[in-house]
């Protein structure tokens, strides 16, 4: 079975009511490859706004959902919420969240169990920083992000609802990109272990997305990787050259 090329819009803590309409107004009018899967993730204050305003064929995410029901959470966002409000995609594991806000894996773990026991689709992030890099323990630490997730998750059926983001924290926002080869080295591996330690059909269908200073330019050789079925996209996903980027695919 063929994987459907995807590529996710992460919009961070960017933009405002002005810049968010004029964003959504480019994407509605733009020729979007029809093979390929789009998800925008805005500011949690403009999810409402985008849903209303974008073309149904895009779906919107969150940057993030607690792993309650509901109560005494003050400025968290509920899996019901989400649901409520026609979102049906979260980010979890974003480095940005690890690192800046001290999410462990544990939390990562828990929030995404959370999410896709509800119904919430995920886009599961991991990656290596340079020292980590630098130190050939890249693969090791993202297996370990992986096992973490794996375990809380317990068996295949969860991962039907779950997208792979590798990120590699030195290639976010740097303008670093990571070679071809490099993504694709890790993309192998990544498949590889779903195949080992969950299934051969999960590896198989799962999209192990790239991101870190994925632009209009080096989309292209990045998406003729075999594992490389897609993007998550920073800074260029506020910017006209992300239908460039959701085009890529050959
Ligand atoms: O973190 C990212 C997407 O989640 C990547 O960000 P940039 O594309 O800005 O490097």
């Amino acid at each position: 079975m063929a994987r459907k090329f995807f590529v996710g819009g992460n919009w961070k803590m960017n933009g405002t009511i002005e810049s968010v309409k004029s964003i959504v107004d480019g994407l509605n009018k733009a020729q979007l490859d029809p093979n390929t899967e789009v998800v925008i993730a805005p500011p949690a204050l403009y999810l409402l706004l985008v849903r209303e305003h974008l073309k149904p064929t895009i779906e919107v995410a969150a940057q993030n959902v607690f792993d309650k029901p509901n109560g005494a959470f003050t400025g968290e966002i509920s899996v019901s919420q989400l649901k409520d409000s026609n979102i049906t995609w979260a980010i979890l594991g974003h480095s940005e969240r690890r690192t800046i806000l001290g999410e462990s894996d544990a939390v990562v773990a828990s929030k995404t169990k959370y999410a896709t026991d509800g119904g919430i689709s995920v886009i599961w992030c991991c990656g290596e920083s340079l020292e980590e890099r630098e130190a050939g323990k890249t693969l090791d630490v993202i297996t370990g992000q992986l096992k973490a997730v794996s375990e809380k998750l317990g068996g295949a059926e969860a991962w039907k609802n779950i997208v792979v983001a590798y990120e590699p924290i030195w290639a976010i926002g740097t303008g670093k990109v990571a070679s071809t080869e490099q993504a694709q080295e890790v993309h192998a591996a990544i498949r590889k272990w779903l195949k080992e330690n969950v299934s051969e059909s999960v590896a198989e269908e799962t999209r192990i997305l790239y991101g870190g200073s994925v632009n209009g330019k080096n989309c292209k050789e990045l998406a003729t990787q075999p594992d490389i079925d897609g993007f998550l996209v920073g800074g260029a996903s506020l910017k006209p050259e992300f239908v460039d980027i959701i085009n890529s695919k050959q």
